[in-house]
């Protein structure tokens, strides 16, 4: 979906009461019609009209339905602009470290190792029982 793409000079046009443009974090919206509800009144909007009211929106500590609002108003992006909605995916790679294959451990000479100590125990206790008669 191709968005309408407009430059600042575009938008800065766009400054009366007739067509009221603002942009917001590189979002441009016509507020033209919003102007009479706005809660927070008519000149604030009318002050920023064409400019970019990024800093001024977010001093107000608008509401999450302001910002919802908002889209609903929204007619195009900043050209040039970074791609909105940068829902940084953490794609997170689930590396599931193919963790080696465990080196086997010589398993054959672990188990051996029992019977040689009983055979080395054994002939000790032999030479040992030898030496006593
Ligand atoms: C499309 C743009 C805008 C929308 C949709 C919008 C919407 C609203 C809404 C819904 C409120 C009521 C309070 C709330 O829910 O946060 C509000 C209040 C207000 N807005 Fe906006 N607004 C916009 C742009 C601006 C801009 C650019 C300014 C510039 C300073 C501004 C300044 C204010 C102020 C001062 C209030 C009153 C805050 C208060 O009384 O507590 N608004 N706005």
């Amino acid at each position: 979906m191709s968005e309408k793409t407009f430059t600042r000079q575009e938008v800065a046009k766009h400054c009366s009461l007739n067509s009221l443009w603002i942009i917001y974090n590189d979002d441009v919206f016509d507020v033209t019609n919003f102007v009479v509800e706005h809660p927070g009144g008519e000149e604030v909007l009318k002050g920023n009209g064409g400019k970019d009211a990024t800093q001024e929106f977010d001093d107000v500590g608008h509401s999450a339905s302001a910002i919802a609002k908002m889209q609903s108003l929204r007619i195009g992006r900043i050209e040039g602009a970074k791609p909105r909605e940068e829902k940084k995916k953490e794609i997170k790679k689930t590396t599931t470290t193919t963790s080696a294959p465990k080196q086997q451990e010589s398993a054959g000479l672990g188990l051996l190792k029992i019977p040689l100590i009983i055979i080395v125990l054994a002939i000790a206790a032999y030479f040992f029982m030898g030496d006593q008669q």
